[in-house]
Order: C-alpha cells, then sequence, then structure tokens
C-alpha cells in the first residue's frame, strides 16, 4: 500500500532514501496538473514552464487525450507483436500519412528512437550503400543530446552524461552544430559515411537555433552525397517550434525522422521512427523491436495526441506566442545587466544568463521563479530554457513575462 504523501518534504526524502539519485530536481514536489498549470503537495499553483522537456505540449491530462487512455485501457493495453491486434495498421497509417513517410516503426523512448534510427541506418548503409560491413560512420552535431543509452552518450561530449560508461560504441564522426561546411569537408574526406544524425534546434545544449537555411543546406548536401539525413525531432517536433516539425520552417523532408516525448500528449512513452521504404524495407522479421513498441494503449494515446495538436492550431499559437515572447524578452534585456540574451523558435527559447557558466545564478534564478509561481530549470550553466505547453494563451503569457520580469529585477 503506498505510504500517502502530507508534505512535500516527505515526498522528497523518500525519494531521497530509496531512489537513485540520477537527478538534481528543483526543490518542488507536484501533485496535480492540468493546462499549463500544476499544483504542489501543498497546493501552490506554477505555470509550467518546462512542460517536461517538451512532452506535455498539449497542455497536462488533457481531457480528450486522457479519455482516450481510459477507453482503451479497459480494452486492450498489449498484445505484443507476437500477434496482431485492431489498433496498430490504424496507428501506422495515421502516424505516416500524418508526417508523409511510407513507413514508420514504433518504439518507446526517445532514445529507443535514436537508437533504432541508428540500427537501420548502419543496416542502409551495409545493404543498400555497399559500406563495407562494420566499417559505417554516422555524423553527429558537437554539443548533441540524443538520449542516455550507452551507444548514444558514446557519440556525446558532455564528460557528465559519458564518463566510466565505457567502452562506448564506435562509428561516429562529430562536427560543429549549424556549420554546412563542416559537414562538407567529412563527406569530401572520408568514406563509409552512412549518414548525419542532428537535431534541427538543439534542445539540451541550450536552445541554438542553426542559421535560416542551414537545415535546407544539410538536405541537399545528404542528397549530394547519398548519405542519409537523420532528424531527431523528439523534443523540436509537434508543434513546439510553430510548425509541425522544426524542419518544416525550411521545407526540407529528412530521410528518416525521429519523433517521442509530446506524439502522446505525455500521457504514455511513444516514440517512432519513419523513413520511406527503400530505406524502413532493410529491416526484416525478427531484426528488431520492442515488448511495448506500437502497443495499443499508446498508440491511441498517441492519435489522439496528435489529433489535438492540429484541431487545436497548436503550431499556429507556439508560433505567434513564442514570437510575443521573444518581444517582451528582448525588452529585458535592453534593460536588464543580467540577461545577456534570449534566442529560440516558436515556443521552444532560453535566456543567458551575464554570467560565468559555472556560476549558480540561473539556478538561484529559478528558485526564485518558483517561489513567484513559475518552474523553469536551466539546461547548462548559464542558460534557462522556457517552454510551456503549447495551450498556453496570450493573457497567460503576459503573465508569465511579468513573473519573469519580476524575478529578474530582484536580482538586478
Ligand atoms: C532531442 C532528444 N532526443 C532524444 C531524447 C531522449 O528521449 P527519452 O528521454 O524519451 O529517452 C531527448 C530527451 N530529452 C531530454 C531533455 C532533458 C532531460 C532528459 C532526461 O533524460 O531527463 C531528456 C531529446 O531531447
Amino acid at each position: 500500500m503506498m505510504q500517502p504523501i502530507t508534505s512535500s518534504q516527505q515526498a522528497i526524502e523518500l525519494e531521497n532514501d530509496y531512489g537513485a539519485h540520477n537527478y538534481h530536481p528543483l526543490p518542488v514536489v507536484l501533485s496535480r496538473g492540468e493546462g499549463v498549470f500544476m499544483w504542489d503537495v501543498e497546493g501552490k499553483k506554477y505555470y509550467d514552464f518546462l512542460s517536461s522537456y517538451s512532452a506535455v505540449n498539449q497542455g497536462h491530462c488533457h481531457p480528450r487525450i486522457l479519455q482516450t487512455l481510459i477507453d482503451q485501457a479497459g480494452t486492450l493495453t498489449l498484445t505484443s507483436r507476437a500477434f496482431h491486434n485492431d489498433v496498430l495498421g490504424p496507428f501506422e497509417k495515421f502516424l505516416t500519412e500524418y508526417f508523409g513517410f511510407d513507413k514508420v516503426l514504433p518504439m518507446n523512448t526517445g532514445a529507443e528512437g535514436v537508437e533504432t534510427a541508428i540500427k537501420i541506418a548502419r543496416k542502409w548503409g551495409y545493404e543498400k550503400k555497399g559500406i563495407p560491413e562494420n566499417e559505417g560512420t554516422i555524423i553527429v552535431a558537437k554539443n548533441n543530446f540524443h538520449g542516455r543509452t550507452t551507444t548514444v552518450i558514446s557519440f556525446s561530449n558532455d564528460e557528465t552524461a559519458r564518463k566510466n560508461f565505457g567502452p562506448y560504441t564506435p562509428g561516429f564522426i562529430t562536427i560543429p552544430h549549424d556549420d554546412i561546411d563542416a559537414l562538407k569537408e567529412v563527406l569530401n574526406s572520408s568514406k563509409n559515411i552512412i549518414g548525419y544524425l542532428v537535431e534541427p534546434i538543439q534542445g539540451e545544449a541550450g536552445v541554438y537555433v542553426p542559421k535560416e537555411g542551414y537545415l535546407k543546406e544539410v538536405a541537399a548536401t545528404c542528397k549530394e552525397h547519398g548519405v542519409l539525413f537523420i532528424a531527431d525531432e523528439i523534443q523540436t517536433g509537434i508543434a513546439r517550434t510553430g510548425k509541425l516539425l522544426a524542419c518544416d520552417h525550411e521545407d526540407v523532408k529528412p530521410d528518416m525522422l525521429i519523433l517521442g516525448k509530446a506524439i502522446s500528449g505525455g500521457f504514455y512513452p511513444v516514440s517512432a521512427v519513419l523513413a520511406d521504404d527503400h530505406i524502413m524495407e532493410v529491416i526484416q522479421p525478427g531484426q528488431h523491436g520492442s515488448t511495448f513498441g506500437g502497443n495499443p494503449l499508446g498508440a491511441k494515446v498517441a492519435m489522439t495526441a496528435l489529433n489535438v495538436v492540429k484541431d487545436e492550431k497548436l503550431a499556429e499559437n507556439a508560433d505567434k506566442l513564442g514570437k510575443l515572447f521573444r518581444e517582451r524578452m528582448q525588452k529585458l534585456v535592453d534593460k536588464s545587466d543580467l540577461v545577456k540574451l534570449v534566442r529560440g523558435k516558436g515556443l521552444l527559447n532560453a535566456i543567458v544568463i551575464n554570467d560565468s557558466e559555472d556560476s549558480d545564478t540561473a539556478w538561484k534564478l529559478c528558485l526564485a521563479l518558483k517561489e513567484n509561481g513559475l518552474l523553469a530549470k536551466p539546461t547548462h550553466g548559464n542558460i534557462i530554457r522556457f517552454a510551456p505547453p503549447l495551450v498556453i494563451t496570450e493573457e497567460q503569457l503576459h503573465d508569465c513575462c511579468d513573473i519573469i520580469e519580476k524575478t529578474i529585477h530582484e536580482f538586478d
């Protein structure tokens, strides 16, 4: 029987006593969520300005997605892929038509989606491109974040994420993000390149938006060299940046698209790798899969979550309110010595604090924001990401900007 939680401190102590210490959360204990709001155990109300790292784009406990979860949970939750079921096929049709690809391979977490894409790309490299087996290389961007599995951290340059987890998976080359010449240089000087795995906007690194045209040049350069453009849109996808996908801002279609997080509206882990037939057909029965991958419960939830994105015009809202947010923050930058700059796309934004990377100013600011009713967390050092659920209204966004300005002035 679960021990009833009557105070935040009690919950934190239980986590400390019985849980691995693999996170350093802000000292707040949430117990309820609705739309853009969450409440802590003591009943204090907060604006959620992180959206669980862009997994709750549709807002907390969206009623339509909740109803789908309830209905399917009482019908059929899991069959495994040993048998067919009456949801997977319709889900695969829905998803491939929604994003414009021939095929989808459904998985669960984002990292699983990235691992799946790496496996498919490698197999394509050997069986379709004729790269000698085990000699394929995938290009990745410096300061990438693609998850926490052993292969994925093998090509991370974040020492905290990779130290003492070796030996590392070989077969990756790192280039600077947003540097098309670096990509061309590697492609012109290296053999056996399979593809380029990249976040269109680097989220965890600190919301780095590449120069206009970068994605179009990546797509053209990959096509010219016959390598795969693999877009990890786990954080930037599902309307977060003001378009359905960040790639849509430049009208480019990657060869492989990796999705996760808000594809299921924060209700259930669902991820997916989409590609056209000539790539996906390298995967044959028994070569990849997952117990829960594509299960009926997650599939139904994801279809409703994606319908909500379109029905509620979340991309349009993110585009409009994102511009408004950056305008308000720019005024703050102009007035405050503490805030160096604001950057972002849609409702994926960040401010850079005018202090050294190893200072705790950003952390202290987030503690003060919490006291003032807004939850956000630094990504790295002196960068604070601001990413509210995309259902936020203009009035609520102004309210949040007021809170951020008030809090910054408390520090100025
Ligand atoms: C671009 C990108 N790719 C892959 C992943 C991995 O997804 P999963 O976490 O579902 O395996 C992410 C995840 N993004 C992310 C951002 C911040 C914290 C954490 C965390 O592991 O606590 C994860 C991501 O932002």
